[in-house]
């Protein structure tokens, strides 16, 4: 069976989840004591994906706003980004914003976003409505899933759909 390699990069807020999305994606695992990211950690995770193996090179960034000048490294070269908020903090959501604007200005021109809004177990101190999320998802064409990483909720679907996503636009190039 083909294998593809494919770069995904996670960015977003400090504090949203994104190591812990990862955990959960690569280890089924899940750390309440989490350390935040230092400069960015790298895991890999093969899956399969019709008739072929997706290995996913997954550069996890880190959010404190002193490691922001790193990015590009991370997203440059990248055929998806994940951009994660957090739906209890408001505040990340705008720094979703913000990331979704540098993407479009500096980031790869065919790279497939996907924005997940993770604690979706924590829905009783929500601050982003669902629908908010969903329509600015569908208004730049992204991909949008809320998740948990704690509860592991929609984390393997999230990369199932970049997945799909990334089948089809090798099928579309290639017609
Ligand atoms: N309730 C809940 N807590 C979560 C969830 N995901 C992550 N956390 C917690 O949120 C905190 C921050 O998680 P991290 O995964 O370190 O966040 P990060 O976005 O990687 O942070 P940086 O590395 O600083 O960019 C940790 O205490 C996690 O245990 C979730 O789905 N639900």
């Amino acid at each position: 069976m083909a294998i593809r390699e494919l770069k995904v990069c996670l960015l977003g807020d400090t504090g949203v989840g994104k190591s812990s999305i990862v955990c959960r994606f690569v280890q089924d695992h899940f750390d309440h004591n989490v350390s935040p990211t230092i400069g960015a950690s790298f895991l890999t995770k093969t899956v399969p994906c019709g008739h072929e193996l997706h290995k996913f090179l997954i550069w996890d960034t880190a959010g404190q706003e002193r490691f922001h000048s790193l990015a590009p490294m991370y997203y440059r070269g990248s055929a998806a980004a994940v951009i994660v908020y957090d739906i209890t903090k408001l505040d990340s959501f705008q720094t979703l914003k913000k990331w979704v604007k540098e993407l479009k200005e500096h980031g790869p021109e065919d790279i497939i976003v996907a924005l997940a809004g993770n604690k979706k177990d924590l829905g009783d101190i929500r601050e982003v409505p669902m629908k908010e999320a969903k329509d600015f998802a569908e208004s730049i064409a992204a991909i949008f899933m809320e998740t948990s990483a704690r509860n592991a909720v929609n984390v393997e679907e999230l990369f199932q759909k970049i997945s799909k996503c990334l089948s089809l636009d090798v099928g579309s190039t290639g017609t």
